[in-house]
């Protein structure tokens, strides 16, 4: 008997925790029961109180004044520290059942997601041995990063190796999307959701240089006022966006955490990734009946 969990991870203030509580919202008003996790160790205000909280092993407050830490290095503490307690999420988590949905909110510094391998060791734990929940990492990149496309493809180059570092099932999210609707037109936006490295040639802000490296900027100031330009900007920006083409593995759901019906597909991706319904017996209300007819005739 497997159970299902999904880890809600991104960089800071991508809507993860939002997110968590409109899934858990979703859930609700589908009958589901799921089971919230936080692993934010600065995590402070919740619409729904978590089932287990990372704070009362550890605080990042504490650590960062106890150990004289910054916030990046707290956080890697905090989680040594949970995976040297691991008793502390794995004993809760062995009485959850398999109709449950276990959302993990976790905290957004990206080094957890790139190149520290903390997180690998965590998932291991979760989805083998006697958990063995069947997970989905959930990798949410706000949309306004589309705005910048360099900047996007450089959110795009941490889902993707946050991908490659996890190795389980991952849907990647753009989050806060009516932020960007109006501003976006639908043509780039599904070149957006592809990841369509070719982006970067038909960015109004930057120049495709000539071929002897003599190009300009874009004409446009207003386009490029702020934005990080030069020639080995450029070069660098097109050898990311041309290893996310090569690697060819990362496309993007689209989520508006204030919509109930974005919610819902996002969530239905999530169960055919974890195969959910696959593993829940049906439940016919009979069946009970039945049972407890059967038993009080025996008695008698
Ligand atoms: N417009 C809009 N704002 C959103 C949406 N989702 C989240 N936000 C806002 O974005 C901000 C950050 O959201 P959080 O859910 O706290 O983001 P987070 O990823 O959990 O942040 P950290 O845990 O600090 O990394 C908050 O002010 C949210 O209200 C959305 O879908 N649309
Ligand atoms: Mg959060």
């Amino acid at each position: 008997m497997s159970k299902f969990g999904t880890l809600v991870m991104g960089p800071a203030g991508a809507g993860k925790s939002t997110f968590c509580t409109a899934m858990i919202q979703h859930l609700q008003n589908n009958k589901r029961p799921c089971y919230y996790v936080n692993l934010d160790p600065a995590a402070e205000d919740f619409a729904y109180e978590p089932d287990i909280d990372i704070k009362e092993l550890i605080n990042l407050e504490d650590v960062m004044e106890e150990m004289s830490l910054g916030p990046n290095g707290g956080l890697i503490y905090c989680f040594e520290y949970l995976l040297d307690n691991l008793d502390f999420l794995t004993d809760p988590l062995q009485e959850v059942t398999e109709d449950y949905l276990i959302i993990f909110d976790m905290p957004g510094q990206i080094e957890l997601y790139t190149h520290v391998p903390i997180l690998p060791r965590l998932v291991q734990t979760l989805t083998r041995g006697s958990l063995n929940i069947s997970m989905c990492a959930a990798y949410l990149l706000e949309s306004t990063f589309v705005l910048d496309r360099p900047k996007f493809f450089a959110g795009t180059l941490s889902a993707m190796s946050a991908m490659l570092m996890l190795e389980m099932p991952h849907v990647n999210i753009l989050s806060k999307m009516d932020l960007v609707k109006d501003s976006v037109a639908k043509r780039d936006l599904k070149r957006f959701v592809q990841a369509d490295a070719n982006l970067l040639d038909d960015d109004d802000a930057y120049t495709v240089r000539n071929a002897d490296g003599a190009g300009k900027r874009d004409a446009n100031p207003a386009a490029t006022e702020n934005i990080m330009a030069g020639e080995s900007f450029n070069r660098l920006n097109k050898a990311v966006a041309q290893l996310i083409d090569e690697f060819s593995m990362v496309s993007f759901l689209k989520l508006n955490a204030q919509d109930e019906d974005s919610v819902g597909s996002i969530v239905s991706y999530i169960d055919d990734a974890i195969q959910y319904h696959e593993a829940q017996e049906p439940k016919e209300p009979k069946d009970d009946f039945d049972t407890e007819v059967i038993e009080s005739a025996m008695d008698r």
